[in-house]
């Protein structure tokens, strides 16, 4: 099957179908100051109709309109404006050499509006690209210089130059009429097609696997979708259009059915195909001020002063900034070795964010490899309190206690659990962040395996391994903690099995929980319904972050807040395939009542309770122990027993 590389390699090479710019300066929720040194166009949407055509404009998700903000706004000290236009160009240029086609098609995704002028399509295909104003300027100049030059020359030369003159005409004015004719085609086509026709199965465009033809067809197709009843053919249901849709997007994309389906009833229809082209773009590369080490304004000005072209990653955040252009590999400056800043992507703040640990806590970052989160955590506790930071897999570990040397992190226990064990190894936590193992499937554009390699087996375990993490997390945390008592659940996955169907089946199992606001200020609501599945309706509290609509990798966070210790005892066997929704329940008045005889009967069962498996006490000796052993081995103190131990 192919890949959406291919179209970029291979003469079938065609327009996406909605290219969305991610790299450029300003993510959607940060209102980010000003660009200075905009490298990349602005984000504008463009739908490609047959042929390369452009057919409309369909979506501009970011905004732009934040340009005077913070007065801060970071750049590299060399090069300007222009420059970064030249080498953007230069960029164009390489890339796609030696197809005039798909160099006009890319003048609209890449150059947007701003740099695409009104007069661009009068120009041909490529005249944006090549910057066709200048070079046709250029090209006149030549001329006329050449006319200087050879102005004393014979008559005949002259003449010969008029014939030469008269014969450009006459090929302009055929390939005006050529195109113009082409351009009527075009519009017949568009008459014509208003009901798109269902290509039958013997016909050869739906065999065809050509790219560009397997690209219009998703244009059509998402046309006829977008304004069902007046453009479908006949009796062809929403079905049909649907299905041949799938199909043309997995090739296209190359994704598995399987997991093409998944993610593509996430969105409205536009929406989707906006989301599979933005995991074609990297998203921003983003980096973590340390603030145990330096604050971000000083961590700015030291990579400036090497060259790095960099912003801060938004207002939602203090610590992150994002990196444009450097001439130093990111992750090998004297301040990255020095344990200034961690690599980390911005969505992945957002976790530690909700979590909001406070000083002198005990937080559980119960799958922490390689320790993005659990630095940042450790950073906000200011090196006071502890963070365990547990990963199942050994081997991930040996990055988790690098990076925790190098960032400076005091206040850390690494240890090797596999996360279900919890609380039987340790619990009592004032708070516990589950960044739960995923398919990954928010980060594509990172790992394009992904496409492929999952299958519905797979993530059926990864859903039941999520459901028996969250269930331990939760009893990990002392609902009684004076400053926490809060879990938050997230993963790298938009799907839902992963994520609200994950926090559903935690507030069915433990009713000592409540979903409480993240505190993040932008991200998409939870579903609290999903195609046949409905869920508790607080799980609108939960986000959902989306590449094509917040220029960062895809995500979702929970936060919990955990309101007793007690949980129902029939709960201790969790059967992990009782597939119990908070299911409407139509009552003979035809009213909903959204599992409300479900909750309360959950409620009954919770008065039937016992007290968490932990003991506080248990604990803190257990704690006492390894202090003492690690001031023992580590300073040589010796301290004595407790008396009553
Ligand atoms: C999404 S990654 C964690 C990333 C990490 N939180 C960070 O910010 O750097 C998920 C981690 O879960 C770990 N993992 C998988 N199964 C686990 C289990 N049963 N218990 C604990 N950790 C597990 C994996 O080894 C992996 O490192």
């Amino acid at each position: 099957m192919a890949g959406r590389s291919a179209p970029k390699k291979g003469a079938n090479k065609a327009a996406p179908p909605a290219q969305t710019n991610n790299n450029k300066r300003k993510s959607n929720p940060s209102k980010e100051p000003s660009s200075k040194k905009a490298k990349t166009a602005p984000a504008t949407t463009k739908v490609a109709a047959k042929g390369g055509k452009k057919l409309a404009k369909v979506a501009a998700p970011q905004d732009d309109s934040e340009d005077d903000d913070e007065s801060w706004a970071y750049g590299a000290v060399s090069g300007s404006d222009d420059s970064d236009v030249e080498e953007m160009d230069d960029e164009f240029v390489s890339a796609e050499e030696g197809s005039d086609i798909e160099v006009g098609a890319l003048n609209d995704d890449f150059l947007g509006d701003e740099f695409a002028g009104s007069d661009e399509e009068s120009k041909g295909p490529g005249a944006a690209m090549f910057g066709s104003d200048d070079e046709d300027e250029n090209e006149q100049g030549e001329e006329d210089n050449e006319e200087d030059i050879f102005a004393s020359d014979s008559e005949e030369d002259s003449d010969e130059d008029d014939m030469e003159a008269k014969s450009r005409k006459l090929d302009a004015a055929a390939q005006a009429e050529a195109e113009e004719a082409e351009a009527e085609m075009q519009t017949n086509i568009m008459l014509e097609s208003d009901k798109y026709v269902l290509p039958g199965e013997d016909h050869e465009i739906l065999q065809s696997t050509d790219l560009q033809v397997v690209q219009a067809r998703i244009q059509e197709i998402v046309r006829v979708l977008n304004n069902f009843r007046e453009m479908r053919e006949g009796n062809r249901s929403r079905n049909d259009y649907i299905s041949q849709l799938l199909k043309d997007l997995c090739l296209y994309y190359g994704y598995n059915e399987y997991l093409m389906e998944k993610l593509f009833y996430i969105f409205p229809v536009s929406e989707a195909i906006e989301f599979f082209e933005a995991n074609e773009v990297p998203r921003p590369v983003t980096i973590r001020t340390n603030t145990l080490k330096t604050r971000r304004r000083e961590l700015a000005q030291a990579l400036i002063n090497r060259g790095v072209n960099l912003d801060p990653v938004g207002k939602w955040s203090k610590v992150g900034l994002q990196v444009f252009d450097s001439p130093v590999p990111i992750g090998a400056t004297p301040e990255y070795l020095a344990g200034h800043y961690m690599l980390q992507a911005a969505s992945s703040f957002l976790p530690v964010m909700a979590l909001a640990p406070q000083e002198h806590e005990r937080v559980l970052d119960m799958a922490s490899a390689p320790g993005g989160k659990s630095t940042y955590i450790a950073a906000l506790l200011k090196n006071t309190g502890m963070v365990f930071a547990n990963d199942a897999n050994k081997d991930r570990t040996k990055s988790l206690v690098a990076n925790i040397h190098r960032l400076g992190v005091k206040n850390a226990v690494v240890c090797n659990y596999d996360g279900r064990e919890f609380p039987g190894v340790i619990g009592g936590f004032d708070r516990v962040l589950l960044d739960a193992p995923c398919s990954g499937t928010g980060v594509i554009s990172k790992d394009a395996s992904v496409k492929t390699n999952k299958s519905e087996q797979d993530f059926q375990m990864l859903s039941q391994l999520q459901k028996q993490l969250i269930l331990a997390a939760i009893d990990s945390v002392d609902a009684g903690s004076k400053t926490g008592g809060y879990i938050v659940y997230s993963t790298c996955s938009v799907t839902v099995d992963e994520n609200e169907d994950v926090v559903n089946y935690a507030l069915k199992k433990r009713p000592n929980v409540k979903l409480v606001s993240t505190g993040l200020d932008f991200g998409k609501e939870g579903f609290t319904r999903f195609r046949e599945k409905v869920f508790h309706p607080s799980i609108s509290l939960t986000r959902r972050y989306y590449p094509h609509m917040h220029n960062m990798d895809g995500f979702y966070v929970a936060k919990f807040k955990k309101v007793s210790n007690k949980i129902p005892k029939k709960e201790e066997n969790v059967d992990l395939d009782e597939e119990e929704e908070f299911t409407p329940i139509v009552e003979e008045s035809g009213k909903r009542n959204r599992g409300g005889k479900k909750r309360a009967a959950a409620a009954k069962a919770a008065e039937d309770v016992e007290q968490v498996g932990f003991n506080a006490d248990e604990d803190e000796e257990l704690i006492r122990a390894s202090q003492a052993k690690l001031l023992q081995t580590q300073k040589g103190i010796k301290l004595r027993p407790k008396k009553n131990a």
